[in-house]
């Protein structure tokens, strides 16, 4: 679906009116936007939607379940009328999920991105139908979050710090995963937004500190999830605090309804860590050292499927709000499931590296000895460089410790059925890795 895109660069917080178009074009977009401006009025005149574009929809007019709004909603799913705010809407995950929304939502009007820091990438999205609003903002400050979701219907928080490398402080993570959550929660609760859908992780469950297996396990199998990392530990207490908002009364005397995604790891055009690997292996020869046994198993999710589970969640969340409200989802899909190592492989070994070693070449003791030694390396070097190596105690654990889930809650409460096969997820992180983009950065 094509969007018109402005890009909002005034201050943190931007706003329809206030962005700055594309330079150096005509009069054309000004006539093709007021066209299509002209084509949104008439479908909300047809569908009894608010006349002007700015005016927001009653509650009655959104659409509650078995109203005769909902039936007419239905009616005119084509009449444009949602509002979408994603948090982090220009990371690895939230770039998917920006996208898919443009191309899976047709009751989109307007989608707002919010992040620290805004992607060259917006500029791309071309004039159509679906406002692109991109906001510069920070979810550590309350009144910038309070600004970007207001008016909105639906906010997916994908926004947060993802280190378990040592690069980032536990105060920051703690700050931007816990309370930038809460601050999302309560921009919702005050401007009325109802729907609430978060990117928690697997992680909120393990692989524990013990290092017990979590062996083709779902969201009801038992698992003592005890956490001594800050990344862990700050998506555990994040997810608490959104699923105990779901039943809060929001402004205008409804509730809020929340939700949260449990993704295991996210592998896909983007991801920072396999192309990490992938330039780990160029500077050694095109070779990688095996240093877990193949035997662990890890879950891992295309990302694709991610941002549809994400997409899917958002547009049943009002219908089911008695069954969805305040559950998790694991997020996977039928990717298989392999060590850390040998499923990154798929991806690096048509890029033409390889991992040496049927088993671990080194001893697991000695693994342990290099992981405090990297520790040690990070602490004394802290004030010069950061030094955050991909082996450190954290990753080694949880690499050597199994964690597979495998579950149908999913596609039971509202349908779920991954967009993305195996073998199309894998070409497509493939070509992603063979490209410019995988390689050069
Ligand atoms: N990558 C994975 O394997 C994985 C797995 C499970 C869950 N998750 C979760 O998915 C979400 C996205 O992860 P990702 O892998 O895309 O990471 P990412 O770092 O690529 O994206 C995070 C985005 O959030 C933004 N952000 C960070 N701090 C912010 C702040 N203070 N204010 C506004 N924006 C801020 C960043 O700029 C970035 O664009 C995270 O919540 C993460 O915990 C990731
Ligand atoms: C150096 C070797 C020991 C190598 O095998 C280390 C792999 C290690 C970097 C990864 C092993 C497991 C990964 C994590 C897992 O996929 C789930 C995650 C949850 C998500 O919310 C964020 C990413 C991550 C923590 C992911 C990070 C890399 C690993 C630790």
């Amino acid at each position: 679906m094509p969007v018109d895109c402005q890009v909002a660069t005034r201050g943190r917080c931007g706003s329809r009116g206030g962005g700055q178009r594309a330079r150096g074009l005509g009069w054309a977009p000004f006539l093709e936007r007021a066209r299509r401006e002209e084509k949104r009025a008439e479908g909300r005149r047809r569908c009894g939607g608010p006349a002007s574009p700015g005016g927001s929809l009653s509650s009655g007019q959104r659409g509650r379940p078995g109203t005769v709004a909902a039936a007419r909603m239905a009616a005119c799913a084509e009449a444009p009328e949602l509002v979408y705010l994603v948090t982090g809407g220009c990371g690895f995950l939230g770039e998917h999920v920006v996208r898919m929304l443009l191309e899976q939502e047709p009751r989109l009007r307007e989608l707002r991105v919010f992040d620290l820091r805004l992607s060259p990438w917006l500029e791309e999205l071309k004039t159509g139908p679906v406002q692109v609003t991109a906001i510069q903002g920070d979810v550590t400050q309350a009144h910038e979050v309070a600004a970007a979701v207001s008016g909105a219907h639906v906010v997916i928080h994908t926004a947060g710090v993802v280190d378990v490398f040592g690069r980032v402080s536990p105060e920051t993570i703690y700050k931007v995963n816990v309370q930038g959550t809460q601050n999302v929660i309560e921009a919702c609760v005050q401007m009325g937004t109802r729907f609430l859908v978060h990117t928690s992780s697997m992680e909120v469950v393990g692989p524990n500190i013990k290092g017990q297996p979590f062996h083709r396990g779902d969201e009801d199998t038992p698992y003592e999830a005890v956490h001594k990392h800050p990344y862990p530990q700050s998506k555990a207490q994040a997810e608490r605090l959104v699923l105990e908002a779901n039943g809060r009364e929001v402004r205008g005397g409804l509730t809020l309804v929340t939700c949260a995604l449990r993704p295991t790891g996210i592998y896909g055009e983007g991801h920072q860590i396999m192309r990490d690997f992938y330039r780990q292996g160029l500077r050694l020869g095109g070779r990688l050292f095996r240093a877990v046994p193949a035997s662990v198993e890890h879950g891992r999710v295309y990302v694709g499927n991610v941002a549809w589970m994400h997409v899917l969640v958002a547009r049943e969340l009002e219908q089911r709000a008695a069954l969805m409200g305040g559950q998790v989802y694991f997020c996977y899909d039928q990717s298989p499931y392999k060590s850390y190592e040998d499923f990154n492989m798929e991806f690096l070994g048509p890029c033409g590296l390889r991992l040496v070693g049927t088993r671990p070449l080194l001893p697991h003791w000695l693994l342990v000895l290099l992981t405090a030694l990297n520790t040690l390396l990070q602490w004394l070097l802290r004030p010069l460089v950061l030094y955050a190596p991909l082996l450190n105690p954290y990753t080694l654990a949880m690499a050597n410790t199994t964690f597979t889930v495998s579950t149908n809650k999913a596609q039971r409460h509202f349908g779920y059925k991954p967009l993305f096969s195996w073998e199309v997820s894998r070409a497509r992180t493939i070509l992603w890795l063979q490209g410019k983009e995988g390689s050069a950065q």
